[in-house]
């Protein structure tokens, strides 16, 4: 057995069950040992029942006795309920509306089971516990792992794989010896081993320890030699002539100080004979577009070819228009190459490319996909939108290594995150808004105010304005419950929203479809559209007031933050309704932070704080896996040695070990697949 052998050589995996691990991107053993549980269960904590106090939260380990009710209390009631044991005595477990509980549960069988504690004449009772079967107890020591899972893969059957390869060492150690040693850290199939079955709480630290570093070590690594070559990159200087300042003041609004701030930082790289690397950070709204006009036509007039990528069709047919608008008067001939652009489009548009005649195109990720050639391209922006990985970046530039580089971001990340992230990058902020914008009125609602919430958008529409509804996307393992953006839409446009012009936008629908709605709505002609997040990034329609968002509690606070950021962008007065449904008290506290708060960076501290890093960089979104396990500010302390010993060894390179070089080199860009010699 190696890394690379397919999941199917396991046991109890055929080429069915294959390709539902394949959905986890689990395509091999590698790929397999990789996958990190998201959270442990500890077993070795459970309470006896007698122990137990009221109110406690505790998790208990019984044997279901008998039966004890199964019946209707009244009307919309029910209540099913079990006698329990252990070995402290009996109690009672009750579910209320969950009659099929019944044949879920088996009497006679051992169980895990967690609630909250209240006593009954001196008898424990748990009401709607959780519970799971234990017949898999003392396999894992004390710690059972938990997999992040999708629908029809259960967490015993990664369990079971896991277990068939987790003691054959097949992992190489990757950090240099020197390392291990100075931070005593686990060996490498120590920690594989430990991350999924860990035999007790201190080895299982250890062993995320060690991942966290690895994986801080080798990003950070990674980094510095993208860096370097970029800065050692050597290209024409621009020239900065009166018509670039003409054009700014020409244009049909004053920047305002953050984006001339921005701007002249961009004119000194640019002018500077070094290759631009610059990432541009600004909130929602506070005009980053024209950054990237501004820096376009500054290469248009020195000569040079520029593109802009952007993660969704609709954002490139947006940026299509505004361009056009401002350049084409200019003689300054732009284009848009999407997914959907036309074979024989595309054919006209890359050999205008090709011979120059075209000076800007505005393109998806077909862009980096399909092989563009350039006559000579001098400025590629990317309009990350944190959709898009050092990955992508890398391979666009890649093919293009003289061109200047500019990264836009509208999630505005902490300082010390952005450095883990953009550690290759340098960075820009735009810390102003346009004038006269109103401040957005945010208030965050339970279901008792849906109906007055809607009762509102009905009249803004009736004043003119337009309005976005929101829902999360289903994903298969998540709960039935949610709102799903085709629910909500048919239901309102039953009943509410009958006599208004309400469409639905949703990432299943084809690019032509999506087009056609975002292009009437951008007109004034649907009133009010009911979208999954398709319309997060960058969306401009200034004449849109309210958004509602349902199920806000499944949102990252950056997103929410994003979503907002569709209204507000001109001045009429505008408000955003987040609809919780979660009872939760951390869920009402993230509203909170969202009703007080309209600044993006101090959003996206908190959001850091109570969720952590993997969603505020919407890693999950992107599917990329930048980071699989680090998170922040957990793992800061950690980070900054990482990163020390990465510099140290970077600098240090030359009087490594051949061997040692060579080990590194292949771990260093592991995930990032780009074509660039490393530690040469
Ligand atoms: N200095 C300015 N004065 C007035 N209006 C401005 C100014 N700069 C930009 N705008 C306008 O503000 C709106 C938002 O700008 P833009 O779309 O560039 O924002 P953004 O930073 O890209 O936002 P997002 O991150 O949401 O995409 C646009 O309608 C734009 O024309």
């Amino acid at each position: 057995m190696k890394l690379e052998s397919k999941i199917t050589a396991l046991k109890g995996i055929g080429e069915k069950r294959g390709k539902k691990f394949a959905e986890l991107e689990i395509e091999n053993i590698g790929d397999l040992l990789n996958y990190y549980p998201r959270d442990y269960e500890d077993q070795s904590n459970f309470k006896l029942l007698y122990e137990a106090d009221i109110e406690e939260k505790a998790t208990f380990i019984v044997k279901v006795l008998s039966v004890l009710e199964d019946r209707r209390i009244k009307r919309n009631l029910s209540i099913t309920s079990f006698l329990i044991e252990d070995n402290s005595g009996t109690g009672k477990m009750s579910f209320f509306n969950m009659r099929y509980i019944k044949n879920q549960i088996k009497i006679g069988e051992a169980y895990l089971i967690s609630g909250k504690v209240t006593k009954f004449k001196g008898q424990v009772q748990l009401t709607n516990p959780s519970f799971k079967i234990l017949s898999e107890k003392n396999k894992f020591g004390k710690i059972y792992p938990i997999y992040p899972l999708k629908k029809d893969i259960s967490n015993n059957e990664i369990i079971k794989a896991v277990e068939q390869v987790v003691d054959l060492k097949l992992f190489e150690e990757n950090l240099p010896a020197q390392l291990i040693r100075k931070y005593d850290l686990m060996d490498k199939n120590e920690s594989i081993k430990n991350i999924h079955i860990p035999k007790n709480k201190r080895s299982l630290i250890k062993a995320r320890q060690r991942l966290v570093f690895e994986e801080l070590f080798f990003f950070q690594l990674t980094l510095f030699t993208l860096r370097n070559k970029d800065i050692e990159m050597e290209v024409k200087p621009y020239k900065l002539e009166s018509e670039i300042y003409n054009f700014i003041n020409n244009l049909s609004f004053k920047l305002t100080s953050g984006q001339s701030k921005v701007v002249e930082e961009i004119f000194k790289d640019m002018t500077s004979g070094k290759r631009m690397n610059r990432l541009l950070q600004g909130d929602v709204g506070s005009g980053k577009t024209i950054i990237a006009i501004v820096a376009m036509y500054l290469t248009f007039l020195n000569g040079f070819q520029s593109t802009i990528m952007v993660p969704t069709e609709i954002l490139a047919r947006q940026h299509l228009e505004n361009f056009r608008n401002i350049l084409e008067p200019l003689g300054v001939k732009v284009e848009l190459l999407v997914g959907s652009t036309s074979v024989k489009n595309k054919n006209r548009i890359l050999t205008g490319i090709y011979n120059g005649e075209i000076d800007i195109l505005i393109g998806t990720h077909a862009l980096i996909e399909e092989n563009v050639e350039f006559h000579n391209l001098g400025l590629n922006v990317t309009d990350e939108q944190h959709r898009f990985g050092v990955r992508q970046r890398q391979s666009l530039n890649v093919k293009e290594k003289s061109a200047h580089t500019l990264v836009m971001t509208a999630t505005p990340i902490p300082r010390t995150l952005a450095l883990v992230l953009y550690g290759d990058l340098d960075i820009s902020t735009i810390d102003t808004m346009p004038p006269n914008r109103q401040k957005i009125d945010t208030i965050a609602i339970n279901e008792t105010m849906l109906d007055r919430a809607l009762v509102f958008i009905k009249n803004e529409v009736k004043k003119g304005r337009q309005a976005y509804v929101i829902c999360p996307l289903i994903e298969e393992s998540e709960h039935f419950e949610l709102d799903s953006a085709t629910e909500v839409y048919e239901y309102l446009k039953e009943n509410q929203f009958s006599d208004l012009n309400i469409a639905l936008l949703h990432g299943k629908m084809s690019n032509d479809e999506k087009n056609e709605v975002m292009e009437k709505y951008s007109e004034g002609e649907i009133d009010v559209i009911v979208s999954t997040t398709v319309v997060e990034v960058g969306v401009n329609v200034p004449n849109a007031t309210v958004i509602l968002i349902y199920n806000a509690e499944r949102f990252g606070l950056a997103q929410l933050h994003q979503l907002r950021g569709r209204v507000g962008r001109s001045s009429h007065k505008s408000y955003c309704i987040l609809y919780n449904t979660s009872q939760s008290k951390i869920s009402w506290e993230r509203m909170k932070v969202m009703t007080d708060s309209t600044d993006g960076f101090y959003i996206a501290n908190k959001d850091l704080e109570l969720r952590g890093s993997g969603d505020i960089l919407g890693v999950k979104q992107s599917g990329i896996n930048t980071l699989k396990i680090s998170q922040f500010p957990r793992d800061l302390n950690i980070l900054k040695y990482a990163q020390s010993e990465a510099q140290n060894i970077f600098k240090n390179k030359d009087s490594l070990e051949e061997e040692e070089k060579l080990k590194l080199k292949k771990h260093i860009l592991g995930n990032l697949k780009i074509d660039v010699s490393i530690l040469n």
